[in-house]
Parts: C-alpha cells; sequence; structure tokens
C-alpha cells in the first residue's frame, strides 16, 4: 500500500504498532530457542550485544518500513541529520536480558521511534511478554494498550525499603540522597516506567539513541522531562547520557527530592 498522505506519521506510526506485536512475538518465541537467544560476533559485539533474534527482527522491521513507507530511513545510529523521516529502531531492547534468560525476561522490549528533522515525532514500545504497547506521538499524549500515561506528582523524597546506594559516580552526577534504586536494564521500558509514574527518575550514561529515542516522546507526553546529566542543560539524544524524571528540580530542591530509577552500567 501506498504512503498515506492525510496524516502520513499517523500512519507510520499505526505501522510500528503493528509490527512491534510481530516483533515481540517472534522475541517470545525465540526464547525456546537456544540458538536464537546466543551472541553472535559483529564487529561491535564487544560493546553491543547481538543475538540472532535482534537481526531477525531487525530485518522484519527495515523490510517492512521500506515496502510501506520507501522515502523513510531506518536507523540504529543517528537521530536524522536532515529532514529525511527517520525510523529509530532497537529491535530488541534488553538484549542481555533476553539472552541469558535471566530472571526478569519480561525486562525486554521492540522499540521504535520516528524522527524528523531532528524531532521525534512519535514512539512506540512493546513489552511483548507483559502485552504492554506504550505509544506517544508528539503534542498527542502518551498510552499505554490505549491508556493514558502521566508521570508520578512525587515532589518530594517518598518511603522506600531500598537503601541510599553508594554508588559515588551517581552521588556526583546527580548530587542527590536518593532513597530507592533500581536497575535492572531495558532503558526503553525503565524510561516508560517513569511516563506511567512508577518511578520518578531514570539514569544513564553509555547508552545509544535507538535505546532512548521511543521512549523519550512518551516520557515527554506524559508530562515528564529530559535533560543532561548536568541537570542544567536540554536534553542530546545522541549525547550518551540521559535523565528522564518526573519533573525537574531547581537547584535548591535537589538535594531531597527524587526517588531514582537508576541505571549506571557504563561509567
Ligand atoms: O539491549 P540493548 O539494545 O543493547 O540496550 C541496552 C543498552 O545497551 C544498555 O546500555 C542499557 O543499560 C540497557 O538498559 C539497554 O536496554
Ligand atoms: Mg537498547
Amino acid at each position: 500500500m501506498a504512503e498515506q498522505s492525510h496524516d502520513p506519521w499517523q500512519s507510520a506510526m499505526d505501522h510500528a504498532v503493528a509490527v512491534a506485536r510481530k516483533a515481540g512475538e517472534m522475541v517470545r518465541a525465540a526464547l525456546q530457542v537456544q540458538d536464537k537467544c546466543s551472541p553472535v560476533q559483529t564487529k561491535t559485539s564487544a560493546v553491543d550485544l547481538v543475538t540472532e533474534t535482534d537481526q531477525e527482527v531487525e530485518r522484519l522491521i527495515i523490510q517492512s518500513v521500506k515496502s510501506k513507507f520507501p522515502s523513510h530511513s531506518v536507523v540504529r545510529r543517528a537521530l536524522c541529520a536532515h529532514y529525511c523521516p527517520t525510523w529509530i529502531i532497537d529491535p530488541i531492547d534488553g538484549t542481555t536480558n533476553f539472552s541469558f534468560v535471566v530472571e526478569g525476561t519480561r525486562l525486554w522490549a521492540c522499540a521504535s521511534g520516528f524522527a524528523v528533522n531532528q524531532q521525534v515525532e512519535w514512539g512506540v514500545v512493546y513489552s511483548a511478554i507483559e502485552d504492554k504497547m506504550y505509544t506517544a506521538r508528539r503534542g498527542r499524549g502518551a498510552f499505554c494498550n490505549g491508556r493514558p500515561l502521566q508521570v508520578s506528582p512525587q515532589t518530594g523524597q517518598r518511603e522506600s525499603p531500598y537503601r541510599c546506594p553508594t554508588d559515588s559516580s551517581l552521588r556526583k552526577v546527580l548530587s542527590l540522597p536518593v532513597h530507592g534504586v533500581r536497575g535492572a536494564g531495558s532503558a526503553a521500558l525503565n524510561m516508560c516506567a517513569v511516563a506511567a509514574g512508577f518511578v520518578e527518575v531514570y539514569y544513564e550514561t553509555g547508552i545509544h539513541v535507538w535505546d532512548v529515542a521511543a521512549a523519550s516522546v512518551i516520557v515527554t507526553e506524559a508530562g515528564g522531562v529530559l535533560f543532561d546529566t548536568t541537570g542544567e542543560g536540554a536534553v542530546d539524544l545522541m549525547s550518551r547520557t540521559i535523565v528522564a524524571a518526573n519533573n525537574k528540580p531547581s537547584p535548591r530542591e535537589s538535594s531531597s527530592s527524587w526517588t531514582p530509577a537508576v541505571q549506571d552500567n557504563n561509567i
């Protein structure tokens, strides 16, 4: 079918939802087959774990986008330098959880973001194990399985059973006496947890644009904010660092205001 002209971004997003379901089914089925979960050697595999299933899902998405939206680009490594409508895909976000079938395999997702002129227009993140489809279109809200998402209203430190971490890099970057810390993987789903109001902050360094592009718009459309790890600047999705939060405390508040869900794998 040819590209729709009335609202091309919407039809691309609808297509992304359908492809994400298919991709999710593919990944779930692959969990039963050892070879499909095992890391394969790639040029970048020393730093970026890739399985045969990542590659199969990537091919599925690329082929389906190319046949339905021939003018769109599909990339994993650029936000979008020019106007060109670009899909930024992460076939499996959370490949480590998927590959090692650790407890918490639910923490992987199929993610697609769509950028035009360096602006993310929509994002789709599908957690197949939970059958949760997170979607957001810029200016039109964020949803999980069609239900609107809203970030947590929390502004003060929340009671939590988890101990404050001793991780100095985390303290240095956020300068917060944090109280609860989780680091279970899948950047996209951690950001969706912020959007859904389950946690107040997600932070990571060493992250890639394809890990965060889709969920970035889900966070902002749920009322959240994105900023860099200095806490000062706007986020640059190519910068490999990100903070996604329910709000941005003023410097005076920042000594006691959040309960972060933190991931700090790469410092
Ligand atoms: O599973 P991938 O797509 O490699 O994404 C992971 C990323 O590479 C890591 O840096 C993060 O810590 C994970 O949360 C991502 O899910
Ligand atoms: Mg990823």
